[in-house]
């Protein structure tokens, strides 16, 4: 696949990975393209269709999946959630460094493509503090919160295992996290920007 690496960030839901790739983004104007992604799951107050996700119900994207028209796709807290081949090729497209943000279900298979991510996991310091982001969050009922601590117990013994993810950041400190993800990709950036100038 030509054009710059894409790259995977991963982890428990709550882990920051939306926080972290929105700064990304938006102190990266231009270069940065996020791939969006299938969810049969509803719409938070503030997310755009299209833009977060392409929110969909579960018998469309089954019928999608049917079609090959997804490179990945998982269940997730009672949910479906997928990539389209069409979503990657959007911001390829653009020459932009395309990324996704999907859970270790998705690494999997990803590593299965030629794709050819950088991929990172994004970790909480501590099941006490991510249960803590996730409430103060507010956007997940008793049930749901549950489901993703549970996730996020599995996420953390399996991202631990050696040769699954390029790096792990533990985002304690947003800005010292942030720098640490700036770092590593900061070379993959510099190409982009001297491709465009
Ligand atoms: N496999 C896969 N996982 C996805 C995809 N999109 C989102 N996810 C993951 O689904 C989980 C739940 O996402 P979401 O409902 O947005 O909750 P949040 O991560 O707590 O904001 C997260 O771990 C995401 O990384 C996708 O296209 N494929
Ligand atoms: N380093 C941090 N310190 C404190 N709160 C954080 C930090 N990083 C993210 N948060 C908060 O934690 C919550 C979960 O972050 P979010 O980016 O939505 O996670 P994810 O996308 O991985 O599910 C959000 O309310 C966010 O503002």
């Amino acid at each position: 696949m030509s054009g710059p690496r894409p790259v995977v960030l991963s982890g428990p839901s709550g882990a920051g990975k939306s926080t972290l790739m929105k700064r990304l983004m938006k102190e990266h104007e231009g270069v940065f393209g996020f791939s969006v992604s299938h969810t049969t799951r509803n719409p938070r107050p503030g997310e755009e269709d299209g833009k977060d996700y392409h929110f969909t119900t579960r018998e469309a994207m089954l019928e999608g999946i049917e079609n090959g028209d997804f490179i990945e796709n998982a269940e997730f807290s009672g949910n479906l959630y997928g990539t389209s081949k069409a979503a990657i090729e959007d911001v390829q497209a653009q020459n932009l460094i395309c990324i996704l943000d999907v859970d270790i279900q998705g690494v999997r298979r990803i590593k299965e493509t030629d794709l050819n991510p950088i991929y990172i996991s994004i970790q909480p310091p501590s099941m006490e503090i991510l249960e803590k982001r996730l409430r103060d969050r507010q956007t997940e009922t008793e049930e749901s919160l549950q489901k993703r601590l549970e996730a996020a117990r599995i996420d953390m013994e399996l991202s631990k295992e050696p040769g699954v993810f390029d790096v792990v950041i533990i985002n304690d400190d947003l800005e010292r996290a942030y720098e640490e993800l700036k770092e590593i990709l900061n070379e993959e950036i510099k190409k982009v920007q001297e491709a465009q100038s």
